[in-house]
């Protein structure tokens, strides 16, 4: 039984006092039991939602990781740094950093390897563009993000890992995929999954939907069967929503 995860990325929104109220208000809302809460947030953040969601369940995660643990790397920050902070994930392969800041299916394979090896969980993102799924190449695609992402990561971590499937034409858009095209999607990456390792290393991983996931959507979504939860960019920067979209996920 895979819990379901709602992973809020604030991308580069929130300053502390924004993360700060945020957190105040979601602390008052009554989240929904059986669903985990996380929330990814700018570096600067993290201390204020790592100290405010301290005795709660609520997860942090950073957005963003070097590979090495320290060295000269002028305005990067490095796992163990993050590990430190009590973060619970970190997001690696987002297309925006792929795309923006030309990181490879080499660089994301290496962050994801680094973030467990501090004892973290990434969210590692695949997906494809809009080109791509008009040409139908996208199950190919992803399939290949996948393997690169997780080349030399043993059986017991593949297990714990976090994948989320967001088709780029669908970030920030409005135009989100159809719940059977990401159920679809989730399958195809459980069964890629399955390949590179077992069955029930397939069916421990979770695999998220990620692309203008909304509280009027997340139901639906949640229904299908390979879908684990989703990572939501613009819907998670208001706590009122973030609070209907645990609700929305927990029917
Ligand atoms: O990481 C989140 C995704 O990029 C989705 O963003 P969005 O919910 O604003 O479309």
């Amino acid at each position: 039984m895979r819990t379901p995860l709602i992973a809020g990325n604030w991308k580069m929104n929130m300053t502390v006092q924004e993360a700060g109220a945020f957190a105040d208000e979601l602390l008052k809302n009554n989240l929904k039991e059986g669903v985990e809460a996380a929330i990814c947030a700018p570096f600067i953040d993290l201390p204020v939602l790592a100290g405010k969601f301290k005795e709660t369940d609520i997860k942090v995660g950073a957005q963003n990781v070097h590979f090495e643990k320290s060295g000269a790397f002028t305005g990067e920050i490095s796992a163990p740094m993050l590990r430190e902070l009590g973060m619970h994930y970190v997001i690696t392969g987002h297309s925006e950093r792929r795309e923006l800041f030309g990181e490879t299916d080499s660089d994301v394979n290496k962050k994801s390897r680094a973030v467990l090896e501090a004892g973290m969980t990434p969210i590692i993102c695949v997906g494809e563009t809009e080109e791509e799924r008009e040409s139908g190449e996208y199950t190919a695609k992803v399939a290949g993000q996948v393997t690169a992402a997780l080349e030399g990561i043993s059986p017991e971590s593949a297990g714990g890992l976090v994948i989320a499937y967001e088709p780029i034409w669908a970030i920030g858009t409005g135009k989100s995929a159809t719940s059977d095209d990401a159920d679809a999607m989730c399958r195809s990456i459980r069964s890629e999954v399955e390949k590179l390792y077992d069955k029930n290393t397939a069916d421990r991983v979770r695999i998220l939907y990620g692309g203008s996931v909304k509280p009027a959507t997340i139901e639906e979504l949640m229904s299908k069967s390979d879908v684990d939860g989703a990572l939501v960019g613009g819907a998670s920067l208001k706590a009122e929503d973030y609070t209907a979209l645990i609700a929305g996920a927990a029917q």
